[in-house]
């Protein structure tokens, strides 16, 4: 498989370089040149197989040319060997038609694990004959930092540098991250939002200096890695509720479109599914653009789901490549006017293309409680409040009868505590995985919003190796 750019100009690579240089040399994201396809034969077949290897099938063509079959099992067994469930990723039902599809079994208890276990072994996989020293730069709202610094503490030849918008994730989080003392994990806490903190990741990768410093890569879900690892459980849970003979329908609490387009690449590879609901907080440019068209980025507002307090959500930019006929130069041009005007009308014959997939819906805290307590009433679950903006828009948009509605479920409630209490009445409590979080020493770098002093503080720090 040869992966290409959303922006056209960048080299086409195979799937080890794409991972490595997680964002592409023209500003790009790397896509598969083409969407590989699964029969309906190929999707019954996955039926009572284990998560492993449902991965193994799914994941193959995308690989293809790079790792064997056997390499990527063995990967995946690494990878999901890690997470505290048999299924990896069970599906939990909340009433006769909603689900809850649990991805928050891994090691630091987001869905970010899914991807970042395994991102964490391509990386060591890639790099094992030594030679490259990786400098990873990310930028989290709280999730991917604490899952890509569990999947690389301590390894040879990386070093990661986190930056998170300070006093803007949870206590449960922050600690997560900044509680790992590697020597290899510098934590950034920046004066700015998310998205300041991805932006300034996106123009490191773009700067000429930093270049040839650093062998660069990224653990966002600009990665096409990530979004890879996150295709498997859509198809996963779709044939335990019946596929291909039967369509389901998603709904994905949506920040950075990362999630959600993995649901996409499904649809593309033959998964019937009947409709992907986007479901935003109230930083919600995601709705504005798939119910009006309007993609504009005002700021963003912190809520009681800090993950996706996000108005610039990077992974858009693949839909708009396939919605554009795949034309690098019209996503080149689109996107250098949204960096310039911070907003773009997506063209109707785009949108109507869109919605013959996506809804969406914009649910604001008191839709997030109310639904926080309904799956706790009626479902029996205490579940976080991103996966109850999720279920909140489950539940408010008109889905067939006939179609199983899964509502992806993308953290454990005890990282959001205070919100899950504020909703619910109930505290959950820290599994013991997470182990004596509070009392450990906390380690981190506190920078302005600057991207000059985040550079400088990057560059120094691996020069003083
Ligand atoms: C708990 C949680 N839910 C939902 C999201 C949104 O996912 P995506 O950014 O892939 O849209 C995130 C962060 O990305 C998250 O951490
Ligand atoms: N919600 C994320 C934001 C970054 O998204 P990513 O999926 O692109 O890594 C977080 O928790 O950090």
């Amino acid at each position: 498989m040869q992966y290409i750019s959303t922006r056209g100009s960048a080299p086409t690579l195979d799937f080890r370089a794409a991972t490595l240089a997680g964002l592409a040399s023209d500003g790009g994201l790397y896509v598969p040149a083409v969407w590989p396809q699964m029969s309906a034969a190929d999707i019954r077949a996955l039926a009572g197989l284990d998560y492993v290897e449902t991965a193994v099938r799914v994941m193959t063509p995308f690989v293809a040319g790079v790792l064997s079959e056997d390499e990527l099992r063995a990967l995946c067994q690494a990878a999901y060997g890690r997470f505290s469930h048999d299924a990896v990723t069970p599906l939990v039902q909340l009433d006769h038609r909603h689900w809850l599809l649990e991805l928050f079994h891994g090691p630091t208890l987001a869905f970010k694990d899914v991807a970042l276990q395994l991102l964490g072994q391509l990386f060591e996989k890639f790099l094992g004959g030594g030679g490259t020293d990786l400098t990873i730069v990310g930028a989290t709202s709280g999730d991917t930092g604490s899952a890509a610094i569990e999947a690389v503490a301590g390894r040879e030849h990386i070093r990661i540098f986190m930056l998170h918008p300070e006093g803007r994730v949870s206590d449960v989080q922050r600690r997560q991250m900044t509680t790992v003392l590697a020597p290899n994990v510098h934590n950034i806490a920046i004066d700015g939002s998310f998205d300041d903190a991805q932006a300034m990741v996106k123009r490191l990768f773009g700067d000429a200096e930093a270049r040839s410093a650093l062998t660069l890569s990224a653990v966002n879900s600009i990665n096409w890695a990530r979004l890879m690892a996150q295709i498997v459980y859509y198809f996963y849970a779709a044939v335990r509720l019946g596929a291909p003979g039967r369509q389901v329908a998603f709904s994905v609490p949506t920040g950075n479109f990362g999630d959600v387009f993995a649901g996409y690449v499904a649809a593309r590879m033959g998964l019937p599914v009947a409709r992907l609901i986007v479901a935003t907080n109230v930083n919600d440019i995601l709705h504005r653009a798939l119910s009006s068209g309007d993609y504009s980025a005002g700021s963003v507002t912190p809520t009681a789901t800090p993950s996706m307090d996000i108005q610039v959500s990077s992974n858009f930019e693949r839909l708009l490549f396939d919605l554009a006929g795949r034309d690098g130069a019209a996503i080149a041009g689109m996107m250098d006017a949204f960096d310039r005007d911070r907003a773009m009308s997506i063209p109707a014959d785009m949108l109507t293309e869109a919605r013959g997939l996506f809804s969406s819906a914009r649910i604001d805290g008191d839709a997030m409680s109310l639904a926080l307590r309904w799956a706790q009433e009626k479902g029996g679950q205490i579940i976080d409040p991103h996966s109850a903006v999720g279920l909140a828009a489950a539940r408010a948009l008109e889905i067939d009868a006939d179609i199983p509605v899964v509502t992806l479920a993308t953290a454990h409630p005890a990282k959001f505590r205070d919100a899950v209490e504020r909703a619910t009445g109930v505290r959950p409590a820290l599994p013991a995985r997470l182990g004596n979080l509070f009392d450990r020493e906390e380690r981190y770098e506190r920078l302005p919003g600057d991207y000059d002093a985040v550079k400088a503080y990057i560059l120094s720090e691996v020069a003083r190796g």
